[in-house]
C-alpha cells in the first residue's frame, strides 16, 4: 500500500498527502496560534503541540482540532504499533535555514512522520560514526542519501533509519536535484539537473512521546 523508496530500512513517502486547501488551512493555523506558543531558535522557530517532550516523561496537553485530524489520519495507517502518535512539533524554517544532522532519540516511538507545507526541502541523512572506522567522521563523508521533501507531502522515517541515521536539512535557499536524491521517481515533474528554490517551509512532524503524564500534580511530586 505504502511506496518504499531505495534507502535502507525503511522510509515511506507519499506525494499529495494533503490537498492545496488542506495545506492553506494548516498553515493558517500554525499562524494563527498566539505569539508565546512560538519558540525561537538561532535557525528556525518551533511549537510544540501535545506537551513538552522530556526525559521523565511528557505532561500531556490535549491537541487541538485542527490537527488531531492529521493525527488520526496517520494513525490509520498503522505506523506506531499499538500507540497513537500524541505529539506534533511544528517547525518553521525561511529560506536559508535548517537543522543539524541528528537523531530523534530514545523518547519517541521510533517512527517519525512528517507533514511538509509552502515549500520543498531536502532531508539529508548520514551514517552514525561507526565503532571500526572512527576517522570517517566528516558529515561529507558520512552522507549518505537525500529525500525531496515536497509540499503536502507526508515521509515515514522507520527502523534503522530511525534508529542508527542522522537526519537534518543543510542551510541553504536552493537545492540542486542529483540522482542521490531517492524518491525522483515520486516526484512528478522535477528531474535531475533541475535547481530548486526554497521558500519558507512548515513542517509538522507527528510522532509517540511513549512516556506520558496525566496532569502537572503528578509530575510536580517525582
Ligand atoms: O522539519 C523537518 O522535516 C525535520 C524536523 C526534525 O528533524 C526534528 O524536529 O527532529
Ligand atoms: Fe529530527
Amino acid at each position: 500500500m505504502l511506496a518504499q523508496i531505495q534507502a535502507p530500512p525503511t522510509i515511506y513517502y507519499i506525494p499529495e498527502f494533503i490537498s492545496p486547501e488542506e495545506e492553506q488551512r494548516l498553515m493558517s493555523s500554525v499562524y494563527a496560534a498566539p505569539k508565546p506558543k512560538w519558540t525561537q531558535l538561532s535557525n528556525r522557530r518551533l511549537q510544540n503541540w501535545g506537551g513538552l517532550p522530556h526525559p521523565k516523561g511528557m505532561v500531556a496537553e490535549d491537541i487541538p482540532q485542527w490537527l488531531k485530524t492529521y493525527i488520526d489520519k496517520i494513525g490509520r495507517l498503522g505506523i506506531f504499533g499499538d500507540c497513537l502518535p500524541n505529539h506534533v512539533l511544528v517547525n518553521e524554517y525561511e529560506a536559508g535555514q535548517g537543522i543539524m544532522p541528528h537523531e530523534d532519540g530514545p523518547l519517541f516511538y521510533p517512527v517519525v512522520s512528517t507533514i511538509s507545507l509552502g515549500s520543498h526541502t531536502f532531508l539529508d541523512f548520514y551514517r552514525p560514526i561507526s565503532e571500526d572506522n572512527q576517522d570517517s567522521t566528516s558529515f561529507e563523508e558520512r552522507y549518505l542519501t537525500s529525500v525531496l521533501l515536497q509540499p503536502r507531502s507526508l515521509i515515514l522515517v522507520c527502523d534503522d533509519m530511525y534508529k542508527t541515521y542522522l537526519h537534518g536539512i543543510e542551510e541553504r535557499t536552493t537545492d540542486n536535484v542529483t540522482d542521490k536524491v531517492v524518491n525522483l521517481s515520486q516526484c512528478e515533474g522535477t528531474s535531475i539537473g533541475e535547481t530548486l528554490s526554497r521558500k519558507t517551509r512548515i513542517s509538522l512532524t507527528i510522532r509517540h512521546v511513549s512516556k506520558t503524564f496525566k496532569n502537572k500534580l503528578i509530575f510536580g511530586k517525582r
